[in-house]
């Protein structure tokens, strides 16, 4: 069978509630992903005093987060937050909250509020209550990454209480990660869930790489999420799921 070649830069393709944007080059990628985000943020605050954009950690999005720093929006109306955190204070260079500060949190966009995950003397438990609390007003734009593992959030494949993760009714949870390879040290977390999900207005899916692509084709052929946690994406009802891919 030959590997299944991805469609030319820009090209859209819709399998169901699944679209596509796959470019050419990594400029156009975070130009192209980042210009999606601001255009759904400042459609939002065109309806609503404030608008909520949630982001996501690890090594692919902080270029497109770069790339949104300058986007033209009115920043002190919207707030940023985390889809989730590993178990580290904000100025904790390896935290998600360090990752979003340094690469959106400047430029324009400094003057946006962002609430952080967790904060010094926070119990786990409370910090996760704090944010189901901050998680009664939907996020309008969600960003979302995936691991090579097939994770997505802090939700691992084998992960001990994904069941409940997955099935949960609040927005948050805590989770362990003891197990999970793609979890790396971090094996305390917080983690959106499918109900934090399924409101959102937009929703995107940050990946590069040819074993990104290749894992997407297998993340979307089936919809198990306890195999791929990452299936949640396009599993959860609601807003269509954009994945903006490069090489
Ligand atoms: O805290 C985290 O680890 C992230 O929020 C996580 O969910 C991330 O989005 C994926 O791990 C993808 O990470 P990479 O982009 O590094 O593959």
């Amino acid at each position: 069978m030959s590997t299944p070649q991805p469609p030319a830069a820009g090209t859209d393709r819709d399998p169901g509630s699944v679209r596509l944007h796959a470019y050419d080059s990594e400029t156009q990628w975070l130009w192209g992903a980042a210009v999606s985000i601001s255009s759904a943020l400042g459609r939002s605050l065109q309806e609503r005093p404030r608008a909520r954009l949630l982001l996501s950690g690890g090594t692919t999005p902080a270029p497109v987060y770069t790339a949104l720093s300058k986007a033209p929006l009115e920043w002190d109306r919207i707030d940023v937050a985390l889809v989730d955190e590993r178990w580290l204070m904000p100025d904790d260079h390896d935290s998600n909250a360090y990752l979003v500060r340094e690469s959106l949190l400047q430029r324009n966009a400094a003057g946006a509020r962002f609430e952080t995950l967790t904060r010094a003397g926070r119990s786990i438990e409370e910090a996760v209550a704090t944010a189901n609390m901050h998680a009664q007003q939907p996020a309008d734009v969600v960003v979302l990454g995936m691991g090579e593992d097939g994770h997505t959030a802090s939700l691992f494949p084998r992960m001990r209480d994904l069941d409940r993760a997955l099935a949960s009714s609040t927005p948050y949870v805590a989770a362990d990660a003891s197990g999970c390879p793609g979890a790396g040290q971090w094996l305390r977390r917080i983690s959106l869930t499918p109900a934090g999900l399924r409101p959102a207005h937009t929703r995107l899916l940050l990946i590069r790489g040819r074993k990104k692509r290749e894992l997407l084709d297998r993340v979307l052929a089936g919809d198990d999420a306890h195999e791929f946690p990452a299936r949640i994406a396009f599993t959860t009802p609601g807003a269509p799921l954009h994945v903006h891919w490069c090489p």
